[in-house]
């Protein structure tokens, strides 16, 4: 069965080039699935890979990150790639902890390094 749900990408902002090399180097697979992202990390993907089937949804600090919580709730996200940064602070930390937490809640395999999507980006 095909599988509709999407996944998410969501990289802070000194993971952002991080993420779009992730996105180019990985773009043959991530081009057969639904994406959503945060407002500028998909702006950022879609500059190295305008081809994919990427939804932009809000900025994170402005409730992009609450935005794919409620999306993995209603069991539309099969997988959140998530580069956090955990060396700066961030205006809306909260909001990246509800997000990961509903990852746990709902079981949704979360990348939150690159090593990790690594792994999972292969499982797909
Ligand atoms: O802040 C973010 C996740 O917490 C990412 O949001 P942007 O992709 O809009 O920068």
């Amino acid at each position: 069965m095909a599988d509709d749900r999407a996944i998410a990408l969501i990289a802070h902002d000194q993971k952002k080039a991080e993420m779009a090399d992730f996105a180019a180097r990985h773009v043959e697979i991530l081009q057969r699935h639904k994406l959503v992202a945060t407002g500028t990390t998909g702006g950022r993907i879609l500059e190295v890979c305008p081809d994919l089937n990427l939804t932009r949804l809000k900025s994170g600090p402005l409730g992009g990150d609450q935005q794919i919580g409620a999306l993995i709730a209603t069991g539309e996200i099969s997988m959140l790639i998530f580069f956090t940064d955990p060396l700066t602070p961030l205006p809306h930390d909260v909001d990246v902890k509800a997000l990961t937490r509903l990852a746990t809640v709902y079981d949704v395999p979360m990348a939150l390094n690159r090593a990790t999507a690594e792994l999972l980006i292969d499982k797909i």
